[in-house]
């Protein structure tokens, strides 16, 4: 099939270069043209792991190409797909202006019959703006409006698209859902379902999966701090609520709160649509509270420790990305624990694999960079671990011991075993978990 994908971020870019895998032929859009050009150049614009491999190939074979050209993208296809920002407006609600401006242009220019299809996170009711916006210049003959939200996660984004657990696409059209049957087959072939509903229950779907798994951390993150008060491990409470079937074993890590591009704004996004219908939707609200605290854990710990006032203080911080396998930032805890000890005089030594550069665009020489994880512990008063990227978990103990000035660590992510770092002579300070070893 022809495919204009308008928008290459996360979505985007995963989107057509997994369609152009099983053989589409790709136009993807993107008004940002030194991000086309470097694309055009070769040059994967994210940082995701298998996406480079499957873009190389997809991009020499010529099935995927890149343009700023909406017109000449919309002309080669008949399937377009919309994979644009809708970050939260002031009050909330996800701003559609990106969707509804393209939409807009596409009244403008499409020419034939073409299914212009919601890859985005967007509000209930958003397909009928979409229609409405087609349908100012154009015969309602030419177009389907669908709603084909997306579930891939960054970190492991293409296998979520190739192997999605479900594709859930909303139409009300017979034509649109024979095609997209056939586009996805491929991807499901395992067995797991695509699932056909309206366009007001696809839209729904997205924002009710992702709010439930943000309900999931947070009631994980309020149960670790009741145990860290009560004298219960909440790594062992996990694993004994995580094995009734009926709970399941994912998603229920606490920590320092969810971040990315995503659950903060989709939940925020979701109680303002229940606002909207005059409904209070009262856990969303109180995941949002929840999750608003928990960002701070880490940076509460250390206070409680050292003092808030840390003037005289240097903290290591292990992992800036918002999670493992990327170098996205976006709403990322490593960057609230900045702030709040940057505020009360911390000096910070910093490391992560990939999203270094990212953060040094916010804060510059106010925090100092490191090429390595070791680095970072060199005079530092303790350590403090945000995210768990891998390579963060067989350290060399005894190498850190030497490093630090004393061997005290905080760890937003509970990598290690609490009787291990007793025995190794650190006081070590976890979420959920009883801190074990001596304070200073
Ligand atoms: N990031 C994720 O993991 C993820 C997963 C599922 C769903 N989503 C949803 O998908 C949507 C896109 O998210 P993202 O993270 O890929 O976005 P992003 O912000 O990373 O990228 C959006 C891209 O759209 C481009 N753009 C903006 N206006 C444009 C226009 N008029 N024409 C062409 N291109 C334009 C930008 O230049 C940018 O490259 C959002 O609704 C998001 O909630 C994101
Ligand atoms: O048990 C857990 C699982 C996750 N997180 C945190 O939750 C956030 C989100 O993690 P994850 O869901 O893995 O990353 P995203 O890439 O943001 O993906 C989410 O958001 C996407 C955008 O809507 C959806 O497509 C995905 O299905 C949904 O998982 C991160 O800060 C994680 O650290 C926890 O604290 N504990």
């Amino acid at each position: 099939m022809k495919i204009a994908v308008v928008g290459t971020g996360y979505v985007g870019l995963v989107t057509g270069t997994c369609f152009a895998e099983t053989g589409n032929e790709v136009v993807c859009v993107d008004i940002d043209a030194a991000k086309v050009k470097r694309m055009q150049n070769g040059e994967v614009p994210i940082y995701e792991p298998d996406l480079d491999v499957l873009f190389e190939r997809n991009q020499r074979q010529g099935r995927l190409k890149f343009t700023t050209d909406l017109k000449e993208a919309v002309d080669a296809s008949d399937i377009i797909f919309l994979a644009l920002p809708t970050p939260p407006g002031e009050d909330g609600s996800a701003d559609l202006r990106y969707i509804l401006g393209v939409a807009k242009d596409l009244s403008k220019i499409i020419t034939k019959y073409t299914i212009v299809i919601d890859k985005s996170t967007v509000p209930v009711g958003t397909a009928e703006k979409v229609h409405a916006a087609l349908a100012e210049n154009l015969d309602e003959s030419l177009f389907d409006v669908v709603s084909n939200p997306e579930f891939l996660r960054e970190g492991v984004a293409v296998d979520d698209f190739l192997k999605p657990d479900r594709v859930v696409i909303g139409t009300d059209s017979a034509q649109a859902e024979e095609k997209l049957r056939r586009l996805y087959e491929p991807f499901v072939r395992s067995g797991n379902p695509i699932i056909f509903m309206d366009l007001r229950s696809a839209e729904m779907t997205k924002y009710a999966a992702n709010s439930y798994l943000a309900t999931r951390i947070s009631f994980m993150n309020e149960i670790a701090n009741l145990c860290e008060k009560a004298g219960a491990d909440v790594d062992a409470v996990r694993r004994g609520m995580g094995s009734d079937t009926r709970i399941g074993k994912r998603f229920l890590f606490p920590g320092v709160g969810y971040g990315g591009s995503c659950f903060p704004k989709d939940v925020q996004a979701l109680a303002h649509t229940a606002g909207q219908h005059d409904y209070n939707f009262r856990i969303l609200n109180a995941v949002m509270d929840v999750n608003t605290k928990q960002r701070f854990r880490i940076a509460d710990k250390i206070e409680d420790y050292f003092g808030t006032d840390l003037s005289n203080r240097t903290i290591a911080l292990w992992g800036l990305a918002f999670k493992p396998n990327t170098d996205d930032i976006r709403e990322a805890p490593a960057l609230y624990t900045i702030d709040r000890l940057l505020e009360a005089g911390a000096q910070i030594r910093a490391f992560d694999p990939e999203a270094t550069e990212h953060v040094r665009a916010i804060y510059g020489d106010k925090v100092t960079f490191c090429g390595d994880p070791y680095e970072a512990l060199e005079g530092s008063d303790a350590l403090a671990i945000v995210t768990e990227w891998s390579m963060f978990r067989t350290p060399s103990f005894e190498r850190m011991k030497e490093l630090l000035k004393s061997p005290i660590i905080f760890d937003g992510r509970n990598l290690y075993d609490t009787g291990r770092m007793e025995e190794a002579g650190f006081y070590y300070d976890s979420i959920g978990r009883r801190p074990v070893g001596a304070k200073d």
